[in-house]
């Protein structure tokens, strides 16, 4: 059978999936909105073949084992059955994603495979289609189909629980700085940690209702260009999703003090008229959205609370691409 690549990129919450109303299938709790990035993407080509007796995946050209290997076996068997195969696949794939930077690789990870699987099992699915058979390996793959601005609509079921783009081509001044913090707490998956948060917070449902009320606002502010507006949503709601951890039981934080240092630090260069918010995801690292012409001096600033601070920066890229070969 033919061979297939996909390349497709990580993305950013601006608006957070925090939480499983569905387990199996992945449906979350809310609809989150997503930037999809340039610099950072998984390229994976995979190709069925009849001699092989179980699937044989590579990552980074090591072969993957455990945990992550029957991820990949799982999702490749929701392809054999949408396809009506019983064949094993070869499966490598490679992540330009710097995990050092904190940035999830399993957004791009799983779109890319679910397009190259689909492809060289033989379907031909519509981006709808890919978006819901992505979000079967991770969720937040379901919105890296897509290219700039993404909406992950809630939904109840594995149908109504898709991706749709909202502004594929994001040409105007905005870019997402990753500030990399390396005082690393022992690190709790974000699998693990939403459904902790979702099942002892007392907060989870004000969270639910404040995400799906924000999306509205959020949406509108995409549309309207509105940097304040996206910004200012991005960084309450993402300290909303680590309140409802801080507030579970027992509770957890993926914060450290150098964490809230660049969060406050952003406040403090707003208050000096630099357009800058914070969001952070499953990790202490700190993504700050701000403008490109303010790479510079929001740089200075940070080296100024923390010397020696790397940076990863990253603006705003495609959906997927899957080739023959
Ligand atoms: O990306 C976001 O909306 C927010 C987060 O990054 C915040 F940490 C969670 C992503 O969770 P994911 O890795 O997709 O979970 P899976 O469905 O259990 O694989």
């Amino acid at each position: 059978m033919q061979a297939y690549t996909a390349r497709a990129h990580t993305n950013i919450a601006l608006l957070k999936y925090w939480g499983k109303a569905n387990e199996q299938l992945i449906i979350p709790t809310t609809s989150s909105i997503s930037l999809t990035l340039d610099e950072f993407y998984t390229d994976t080509t995979v190709v069925f073949d009849q001699h092989l007796n179980e699937d044989a995946v590579f990552l980074n050209d090591a072969p993957l084992t455990g945990k992550g290997y029957k991820k990949i076996t799982d999702f490749l068997d929701i392809v054999r059955q949408l396809a009506g195969i019983s064949t094993k696949a070869h499966v490598q794939s490679t992540n330009h994603v710097p995990t050092a930077a904190g940035l999830a690789s399993s957004a791009s990870a799983f779109s890319a495979l679910a397009g190259a699987a689909s492809k060289a099992a033989g379907l031909d699915l519509s981006l709808a289609d890919l978006s819901r058979l992505a979000r079967r390996g991770s969720g937040s793959a379901s919105r890296s189909i897509y290219g700039g601005f993404v909406e992950w609509e809630r939904g109840t079921d594995d149908t109504t629980s898709v991706a749709h783009p909202l502004q594929e081509v994001v040409d105007w001044d905005i870019q997402l700085l990753t500030v990399i913090i390396n005082d690393q707490p022992k690190k709790v998956d974000s699998r693990g940690g939403m459904q902790h948060a979702l099942q002892t917070s007392p907060f989870y449902q004000n969270w639910v209702d404040a995400t799906n009320a924000a999306t509205v606002d959020m949406k509108t502010a995409i549309e309207n260009h509105d940097f304040q507006k996206i910004g200012s949503l991005a960084e309450q709601n993402a300290l909303q999703m680590h309140a409802t951890n801080m507030t579970a039981t027992p509770p957890f934080t993926y914060l450290t003090d150098n964490s809230w240092a660049v969060i406050q630090l952003a406040a403090q260069l707003r208050s000096k008229g630099i357009e800058v918010y914070a969001t952070m995801d499953a990790g202490p690292n700190v993504k700050l959205i701000s403008h490109i012409s303010d790479y510079h001096e929001i740089v200075l600033a940070l080296q100024s609370v923390l010397p020696d601070v790397e940076t990863v920066a990253a603006t705003p890229g495609p959906g997927l691409v899957v080739v023959a070969g």
